[in-house]
């Protein structure tokens, strides 16, 4: 199958953008895979798909799929991107630009410096809703929340904080994230029993109440330059904790993303998230047939 696509990147998290307005290409979980694959196809992160509106007050469906070919709730780094996409393919004039995501709806704002600004909605921390299983686990109190001590097989006991941003994220303190195990720990926690539906693994060092440092490996992805949802569930673990305030920068290897949220009763309170969005190649390609 002949498609077009366009090679977008927010932060160093790069994405292939499918156009779907017009007509589905109706891809399989395979040809997805082959798509963000960086030997054989055009290699991302993820891929996003701009479907038309589904109904009333939305503009568009945002549609993810990650490296591995699984279907995923939320990717705030693409909807950096998918905002600047939409725009520049003058399929809308709207700013903001409200668009459907398997977990809810998301507004997004182009700002006249050329960053984007998502609202990605309430975090989740109730630990089911994550979901994580603290079944048999004692919680680690520390500030408002809590830290649950997670064994891993030839480690030992880790401690985590969970948070859903839509989708599942466990966050980790460490002391610096130039020397923290991702690669050797994020795996084993990305597929951990404890996660029924695997998580995004996201190590922050704490720099001081307004800046941290963070990598994260990625569910369906492995380690990123950088994972939007990901700095929103650290930036929010971290004010739960009482490490941080209602507005932090968080650098990443592939940039500097801001995250603004107020630590409410109601607990609805959205998240803001800050970045750049850029557009990379216009590109064509044959997808072969995969089942
Ligand atoms: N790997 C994530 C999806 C992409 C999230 C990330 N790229 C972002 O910017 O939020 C997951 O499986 O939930």
């Amino acid at each position: 199958m002949h498609i077009r696509f366009t090679k977008m990147q927010g932060a160093g998290n790069d994405f292939v953008v499918l156009d779907e307005t017009l007509a589905r290409l109706g891809l399989t979980t395979a040809q997805y895979r082959w798509l963000a694959d960086r030997h054989f196809g055009v290699g991302a992160d993820q891929i996003l798909t701009v479907r038309p509106s589904p109904g009333p007050g939305l503009d568009f469906e945002y549609v993810i799929h990650n490296a591995d070919g699984g279907e995923v709730e939320h990717c705030g780094n693409g909807a950096r991107c998918f905002v600047r996409f939409v725009h520049d393919k003058r399929l809308t004039a709207r700013n903001p630009v409200r668009v459907k995501v398997k977990k809810g709806e998301l507004s997004l704002h182009l700002n006249p410096d050329g960053r984007v600004t998502v609202d990605m909605g309430p975090p989740v921390f109730t630990s089911g809703q994550v979901p994580f299983d603290a079944s048999g686990l004692a919680a680690q109190p520390m500030g408002g929340f809590e830290r649950w001590p997670v064994e891993l097989p030839d480690v030992g006991e880790v401690l985590l904080s969970v948070v859903s941003m839509g989708n599942p994220h466990a966050v980790l303190l460490v002391g610096d994230v130039d020397t923290a195990p991702v690669l050797q720990w994020g795996p084993l926690l990305e597929s951990h029993p404890r996660f029924p539906a695997r998580v995004n693994v996201g190590f922050m060092q704490v720099v001081n109440r307004g800046e941290v440092r963070l990598r994260v490996f990625e569910r369906g992805a492995g380690e990123t330059l950088a994972c939007g949802t990901g700095a929103c569930a650290a930036v929010v673990a971290g004010i739960r904790l009482g490490l941080l305030d209602g507005q932090v920068d968080v650098a990443t290897h592939g940039g500097v993303l801001t995250i603004e949220w107020q630590d409410t009763p109601s607990l609805d309170a959205t998240v803001l998230m800050t970045g750049p969005a850029t557009s990379v190649f216009e590109g064509e390609i044959d997808v072969p047939a995969l089942p």
